[in-house]
């Protein structure tokens, strides 16, 4: 790459205006990935907007996110949450934040160490480990659908929490609505706000923090407290209660038990510390985004029938009417992994990736991209991107690396393997066994929330 003097004039790429420092107050913060898409059409496949003094790009096309965040991933895998964070010296930063989850650690030394931990863990091999809870699970979940004592999204994310749990703490989830699951989730909702540009304004205006709850502009500090106490709660409260399992029940067994009673014996607190936050990081992560893509699988049977129809024919013909699949199956299924594959691309369950930092300048075509840029994208990049068509993906050599819904370079998902198991397995054995009708509402954008998750 040349070096700064060779370049004609690098610029920032284009974007919408606005004031300069304080940036552009029209930043969708109602289903941001729409306009985003429509920035991209007027723009290009980099938009750059400025928002309080902070840099951000949204990248549009993966030529641009594989040169970016893949082959520059060594510049572009931090995270903007803490790196901004670290620079408030307070008392409560230092409470709040000691707490660190792996998804938000600044990229470095500790982030290594805790990745190594959890893709240990979540690995390919690991992951087959999980698989009997899984299907355990799904089993459980297809005798569930039809129950009117929940609805049918609670009833999937009752699914998903419930893998995590038992497979993570080897606790029971009943109802998402219990105490554990709920704030697993709230760190995730809450971290979806953080993340939204325009959400830190008291970085760039520390004093925001000491407003009382009732100023407008509050309310941004007083979030991240809550998501400070819901981390913590989702840290301590399954592993206090496995920790009690373990002592009282000897035929306990979870992922926390195997660990903790692996050598050394006499662990550092350090140590337990790192294996509490990879629990916790676990059972947040899976929290919304195993359960929207099971939802959105739902959504896409009941708006295609003619799809659903062709992969209840393809499990007739190679398992036989009725039968279950199993992971053994998955090879002899194309149609039913083409299906996965466009949930994964047709509605994202983090449709705008998590946003890159990047620590250094960098240049891409003729662009200057200033440090300290959050980067996240569109996948539209399919013709008729808006069509649920499994066809796409049939005779592609695609493999869980070409899933773009997991994200980029050195940060991509690490829980995905375990993801890909778990989701998989409850399309199909829902297309074994079940035939979805039509929804309500036959507007698919109307079943998705606003912000990151669905
Ligand atoms: C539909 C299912 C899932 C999707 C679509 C998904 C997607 C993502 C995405 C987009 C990222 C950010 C990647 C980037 O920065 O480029 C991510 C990170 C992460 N995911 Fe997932 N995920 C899923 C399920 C899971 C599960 C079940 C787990 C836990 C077992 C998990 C654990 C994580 C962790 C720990 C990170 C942070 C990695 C890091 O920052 O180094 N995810 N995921």
């Amino acid at each position: 790459m040349p070096d700064k003097s060779q370049r004609s004039q690098p610029h920032c790429p284009p974007g919408p205006n606005g004031y300069w420092f304080l940036g552009l107050f029209r930043i969708p913060t109602v289903k941001p990935w729409l306009t985003y898409v429509e920035w991209g059409k007027k723009y290009g496949d980099l938009v750059h907007f400025t928002r309080l003094g902070r840099h951000y790009l949204v990248i549009n096309s993966l030529e641009a996110t594989n040169e970016i965040l893949d082959r520059q991933a060594g510049l572009t895998s931090d995270r903007p949450v803490h790196t901004e964070l670290d620079d408030i010296d307070t008392v409560e930063f230092i409470l709040l934040f000691s707490c660190y989850l792996l998804a938000q650690m600044p990229y470095g030394d500790e982030w290594r160490v805790n990745r190594r931990l959890f893709h240990q863990n979540f690995r390919p091999l690991a992951s087959i480990d999980y698989r009997p809870i899984e299907i355990k699970h799904v089993h459980k979940f297809l005798s569930s659908i039809g129950s009117l004592e929940m609805s049918l999204k609670d009833q999937v994310s009752a699914l998903s929490q419930g893998v995590m749990f038992d497979s993570v703490y080897g606790l029971e989830i009943y109802n998402n609505k219990e105490e554990m699951p709920t704030h697993a989730r709230d760190v995730v909702d809450l971290s979806e706000l953080i993340l939204l540009p325009g959400w830190d304004a008291f970085k760039s205006i520390p004093f925001i923090r000491f407003f009382p709850s009732w100023l407008p502009g509050s309310h941004q500090w007083i979030t991240y407290k809550k998501m400070g106490a819901a981390i913590q709660a989702t840290k301590e409260d399954p592993w206090g209660q496995t920790m009690k399992a373990m002592k009282s029940d000897e035929n306990h067994s979870s992922l926390i038990a195997k660990l903790m009673s692996e050598k050394p014996q006499n662990k550092s607190s350090q140590d337990i510390e790192s294996i509490k936050y990879m629990g916790a990081q676990a059972v947040a992560a899976a929290a919304d985004t195993t359960m929207s893509a099971v939802c959105t699988f739902f959504l896409a049977m009941s708006l295609y029938p003619n799809v659903q129809q062709k992969a209840q024919e393809e499990l007739d013909t190679v398992l036989g009417h009725g039968k279950l699949p199993t992971f053994d199956d998955r090879s002899s299924l194309p149609y039913i992994d083409a299906i996965y594959q466009e949930v994964m691309r047709w509605h994202p369950a983090i449709p705008l990736g998590l946003p890159h930092f990047s620590i250094k300048d960098i240049y891409y075509r003729n662009y200057y991209i200033p440090k300290g840029k959050a980067m996240t994208h569109d996948g539209a990049r399919f013709y008729n991107p808006d069509q649920f068509i499994p066809e796409r993906h049939l005779n592609q050599k695609n493999n869980i690396n070409s899933i773009l819904a997991y994200g980029f370079g050195r940060r991509v998902c690490v829980g995905r393997y375990m993801a890909d198991d778990m989701i998989w397995m409850t399309i199909a054995s829902v297309l074994a066994t079940k035939n979805i009708s039509s929804l309500p509402n036959e507007n698919v954008e109307d079943y998705f929330t606003d912000g990151t998750f669905w």
